[in-house]
């Protein structure tokens, strides 16, 4: 059983002012989609369950450890984190050996067919700097996620990714639940998020600084609204 667990947990960059604070929660397997509003802290609170930022406050722990604590490499091989900005992560010449650079580093053999749905191999030679959004966004993807971790932590995964594209991740999530692996993404399109039938939705209230966990059926539109989440009844909140 794979187990993310906060208690009594503050992040964010300055301990005056926590963007979340007393956050007390324990996910296990399964698809979770984080919701909340640009700048809310949704980058900031994967990057703390990656253990890339320390808590301000309380702790956090993932199958046991405090990520923060980890070897990097010790983290790369329990968490899979997909940045949102692809070309953020890329140091390689060419795309496959960005993509082997993550197996490389750790020594963990890559799962070649999560690579070769995601990635054509035309675009194998290429330099990643050159790529497009949506084939950077594959990259990056397959980088991380082919070392098969049992955490995944997805930044915008849908950004920029074509119907085929979306097509193969939602795949990829129904391989990842199977598996039992605990899948946090984050999203500002819930109607995609809603492809991979998530267990959970976590959404961020920025006002209070926290955090609702519940069912998408039992988060109302106001609530969603009040949170710069985009509702179910979409025309008439643009054109209303
Ligand atoms: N390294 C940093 N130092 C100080 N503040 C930061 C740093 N990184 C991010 N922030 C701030 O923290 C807040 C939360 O940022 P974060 O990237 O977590 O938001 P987000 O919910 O992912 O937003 P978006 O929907 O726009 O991607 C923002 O106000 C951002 O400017």
């Amino acid at each position: 059983m794979n187990e993310i667990v906060a208690s009594d947990l503050a992040i964010g960059y300055d301990k005056s002012s926590p963007l979340l604070r007393n956050l007390d929660f324990k996910l296990t397997n399964g698809v979770y989609v984080l919701l909340g509003a640009n700048g809310s802290g949704k980058s900031t609170l994967l990057k703390t369950i990656a253990g890339l930022l320390p808590p301000l406050q309380g702790e956090i722990y993932v199958n046991g450890f405090k990520p923060y604590l980890l070897k990097r490499k010790e983290a790369a091989k329990l968490i899979g984190y997909v940045w949102q900005n692809p070309f953020h992560g890329f140091v390689e010449p060419n795309v496959e050996r960005e993509i082997l650079f993550i197996s490389r580093q750790t020594g963990v053999e890559v799962n070649r067919k999560l690579i070769h749905k995601l990635v054509p191999l035309e675009l194998f030679d290429r330099s990643p700097f050159t790529l497009s959004g949506g084939e950077a966004k594959r990259v990056s993807l397959a980088s991380v996620i082919s070392l098969d971790q049992p955490i995944w932590l997805l930044d915008e995964p849908f950004n920029e990714l074509d119907f085929s594209g979306v097509k193969i991740f939602t795949d990829i999530i129904n391989y990842a639940r199977a598996r039992g692996k605990i899948v946090v993404i984050t999203t500002h399109y819930p109607s995609l998020a809603d492809l991979v039938n998530p267990d959970y939705y976590l959404l961020i209230n920025r006002s209070r600084g926290t955090l609702v966990i519940d069912k998408w059926s039992n988060l109302s539109d106001e609530e969603l609204v009040g949170n710069e989440v985009i509702p179910r009844v979409l025309k008439s909140e643009l054109t209303g």
